[in-house]
This record gives structure tokens, C-alpha cells and sequence, in this order.
């Protein structure tokens, strides 16, 4: 008789030589392929070359050190590596209470020394056999892998799809998108999937820098190198060292700032400000920005070699209202969060609400609808919330805009001034959402806020 054809690939890490060779010997009767390592500093390389179906894995490595601790650091840095990994983990019989806090913290199973040979099969083949049937629903595979970031669109499950293929990778991915969209929570997702993950994601606003400090805030000083320079300062990029390094809003750079940046991307080296010792730098670079960096370019305005260093991968955040499908989730999902913020038993909202939620045009994206859902939740004095707990802004065309706070007589500056503060009360004071409007940069809406003393 024809013996059936084996599959499924394991591997399993144990300090202990003699466990593992007796786990090997058993395992290879029912599985194609078992690899071992008796050093968990190897797990991250032998994952990255093959794929395997289930890890099986000691929760003690350290001799003498009963804690678990090994294990359950392992046993995060495995889910950051792969989230959809199988992870079975072994113990002692005197340490299930360690089993089932490693199964709380995402252990699929786990398997009790010395395993009675039945039990542990079925243990390793019901973990595989889970695995296979949740990833054949790839909606739900994304949310095991990012609880954090909600949406089930067309738009997010592309988006999904785009970091789980490249976050391994060390490629540069420039995220595109309106304020509030997620790209900073995008670029967190990349690094924490990324073989990156244990070593700093460090994020730095450029819109928020002046240009006279961003060689500073970048690249570090010397102490001396000018006049405030009272100390040695590590700039951000040495901070992001073996990490990854977060530019937002990379469209508001001068060209001059961009042709220093150009050049630190191109030879991987940095000099601190003042000094002349070239400091090498390895990191992942993901920048994002909320401008048309090709209309930029095309008025010059945006270096094309620079656009080229950066943008390796794109990944484009669609704005919420062109994923309404989304609304009703995230909406569901930060009543959630604030209901057990502020302790308040909500209990959902009624349905003029929702179709208001789905109908508005969230101009401030979903860092908006966080805030509206937020402030509803600290303010309603019922469990379900009706449309008017939003004070949802109304959708005012530009004409609306100018009445008559100023007449034939006011100069360009009342109007600039008075039209800023009215778009200001509009967005509640978030810069982001009022500079939107006003169709200007971040920087620029700060810049004139300061001029006009608002
Ligand atoms: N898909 C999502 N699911 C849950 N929360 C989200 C999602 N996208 C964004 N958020 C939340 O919305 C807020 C704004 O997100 P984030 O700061 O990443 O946006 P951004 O595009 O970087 O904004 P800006 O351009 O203004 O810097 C954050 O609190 C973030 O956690």
C-alpha cells in the first residue's frame, strides 16, 4: 500500500539537544519537513529563509530560569516576524499556569513534557489545520495582524496586502494620503512587522521644524558648533539607528534641506553639525506626505532624484470618505475605546446617527471622526448616540464662508486674518483640518497664526 504523502513544515527550538532529536525522530513519521535549533538567536534567519506551517517552542531556555521569560520574549519577537505563525509552546508539567499566559498572549496551543506522542500530534496537526482555515478569509487574517489599524474596504485590504508583503524588506515606502488618513500608523505597522521591530521607530515632523534647526534636529551637533550648542546632541537619525526613521510631511522640505537629505540617503552617512567624523547609518527610511509630490515636481518645487530614493514602494491612503464602508467600523471601534476610557456603558448608536456618520464628508479624516466620537462619548448623557451628540460640521460651501464680517473697505490682510480665525473655530483649532481647507501647508497656516497673533 502506497504511503500517503507527508506535508507540513515545523520547526522546533529547545535548549535541550536530546528533546529535540527525540521530537525529530517522532515528528518526521507524519510531517515532510523538521528543522531544529537549539538557539533561539537563530529563530529570526531560519524564518526569514523558509516557511514553516507551526513553531514549536521551549518556554524555558535559560537552565535553572523557570520564569518563562525567554519564551514569551520569543514568543512576541515570533508574532512581530509573522503573525499568522502557528506558535505551540513546551513546558513542564509544574508550569501550565506559564502555558496559559503564553496562550493569552497568542500561543495557538501548547504542549506538556514529556508529551504523550498521541496528544502531541494532534496538538501540532490542529494547529496547522486553524491556521489554514483562517487565512483562507483574508479579512480576518488582517485583523489578527493588525488589531490597530480598522478596515475591512477594498482600499485598506489593498493597503493590508502592500505592508504585508514588503514590511520584511528593507525597501523605503513614501505613505500618500490627507491628514489624518493613518499614515503614521501605517509606517508603525511597517516597522513593527519588519526584522526591525526590537531596535527605535523614530518619527519626525518636517512640516513642524524650522529650517534653521532641521540640520540640528536631523544630523546632530557638535557642542560649539553654534551659539546654542551648549552640548553634543544625536540627531535623529543616529536615534533610529538599526530602526526605522519616519519623515511626515517630506513635501515641505526646501529644496536646499532636500539636497542635504538626498545626500544622506545616498551615502548612508550622516556628520553631526560641527563636526567633520562621518557617522555610517543603517535604517529604513518611510516618509509621507499629504502634497502632490509630482505637481511639484513638475514645478520644480520637489527633486525627482530625491522622490526616486524614497518612494521605492507607494502605498496611497484613500480618504474616508472614499471608504464609507469603513465609517460605521471605526465609529463602532472608538466607541469602544472611549466608552472604557472615560467607564461609560455605551451601548451603540441609533441609526440617524450612523447614516449621519456615513453621509458626512469627514474633511479631517479619521483623526476627526476619533475626536467626534470621543467627544460624544464624554458628553452624552444616554448609553445610545443620536446624530445631535455629534455637532457634525455643516458642509459649508465657500460662499458660505464670506458673509459679512467684512465690507468693500477691508484690506486683503482683515480678510486673510478674519477668514483664518473663522476656519479655525470651524476645525475646533486642528491645524491639520483648518491648513486643509485653507488649502496651505501645515507650516504656512503656522507661520501666518503667528503673523496675525491668533
Ligand atoms: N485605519 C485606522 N484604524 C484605526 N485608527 C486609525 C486608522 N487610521 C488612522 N487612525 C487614527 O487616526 C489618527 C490619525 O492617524 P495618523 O496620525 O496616523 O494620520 P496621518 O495621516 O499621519 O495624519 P497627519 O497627516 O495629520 O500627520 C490616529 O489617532 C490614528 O491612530
Amino acid at each position: 500500500m502506497a504511503t500517503p504523502q507527508k506535508s507540513g513544515s515545523i520547526l522546533i527550538v529547545d535548549d535541550h539537544h536530546d528533546i529535540l532529536i527525540a521530537a525529530k525522530l517522532f515528528l518526521k513519521r507524519y510531517f515532510a519537513h523538521i528543522e531544529i535549533t537549539t538557539d533561539p538567536e537563530r529563530i529570526p534567519s531560519i524564518l526569514a529563509n523558509q516557511q514553516f506551517d507551526v513553531v514549536l517552542l521551549d518556554m524555558n531556555f535559560t537552565k535553572d530560569i523557570s520564569s518563562g521569560k525567554e519564551g514569551f520574549d520569543w514568543l512576541q519577537r515570533i508574532q512581530n516576524m509573522d503573525a499568522t505563525l502557528p506558535i505551540v509552546m513546551m513546558t513542564a508539567y509544574g508550569d501550565i499556569q506559564l502555558a496559559i499566559k503564553a496562550m493569552k498572549m497568542g500561543a495557538t496551543d501548547f504542549v506538556l513534557k514529556p508529551w504523550e506522542n498521541e496528544a502531541f500530534l494532534k496538538t501540532l496537526k490542529d494547529a496547522i489545520q486553524k491556521q489554514k482555515s483562517e487565512s483562507a478569509n483574508p479579512t480576518e487574517n488582517y485583523q489578527r495582524k493588525f488589531p490597530n489599524i480598522i478596515g475591512e474596504s477594498e482600499p485598506m485590504l489593498a493597503v493590508f496586502n502592500v505592508i504585508d508583503k514588503i514590511a520584511a524588506t528593507d525597501a523605503n515606502v513614501l505613505v500618500l494620503g490627507e491628514n489624518g488618513t493613518g499614515k503614521e500608523l501605517i509606517a508603525r505597522a511597517i516597522h513593527k512587522h519588519s526584522d526591525r521591530a526590537q531596535a527605535p521607530f523614530v518619527s519626525v515632523d518636517l512640516g513642524s521644524i524650522s529650517a534653521s534647526l532641521f540640520e540640528s534636529e536631523l544630523f546632530g551637533h557638535k557642542k560649539g558648533a553654534f551659539t546654542d550648542a551648549r552640548e553634543d546632541r544625536v540627531g535623529r537619525f543616529e536615534l533610529a539607528q538599526g530602526g526605522t526613521l519616519f519623515l511626515d510631511e517630506i513635501g515641505n522640505l526646501s529644496p536646499h534641506l532636500q539636497s542635504k537629505l538626498l545626500t544622506a540617503l545616498q551615502s548612508r552617512k550622516i556628520v553631526r553639525v560641527g563636526s567633520t567624523k562621518e557617522i555610517p547609518i543603517d535604517i529604513r527610511l518611510v516618509c509621507a506626505t499629504n502634497m502632490a509630490l509630482s505637481d511639484m515636481i513638475s514645478k520644480k518645487e520637489f527633486r525627482q532624484d530625491l522622490l526616486y530614493r524614497i518612494n521605492t514602494i507607494e502605498i496611497d491612503l484613500p480618504p474616508l470618505r472614499e471608504r464609507k464602508g469603513d465609517i460605521l467600523l471605526l465609529a463602532d471601534y472608538y466607541l469602544e475605546q472611549y466608552s472604557k476610557k472615560y467607564q461609560k456603558n455605551m451601548e451603540g448608536f441609533h441609526k440617524d446617527a450612523y447614516a449621519a456618520l456615513k453621509s458626512y464628508s469627514w474633511p479631517g479624516n479619521i483623526r476627526e471622526l476619533q475626536h467626534t466620537i470621543e467627544r460624544a462619548v464624554i458628553m452624552s448623557g444616554t448609553p445610545m448616540l443620536s446624530t445631535d451628540d455629534f455637532q457634525l460640521k455643516k458642509q459649508t460651501s465657500n460662499r458660505a464662508i464670506l458673509d459679512d464680517s467684512w465690507d468693500d473697505t477691508s484690506t486683503l490682510h482683515d480678510i486673510e486674518k478674519q477668514h483664518i480665525k473663522k476656519v479655525m473655530t470651524t476645525h475646533d483649532g486642528n491645524i491639520s483640518s483648518a491648513a486643509e481647507q485653507l488649502g496651505i501647508t501645515r507650516a504656512s497656516l503656522y507661520r501666518r497664526l503667528k503673523k496675525y497673533g491668533l
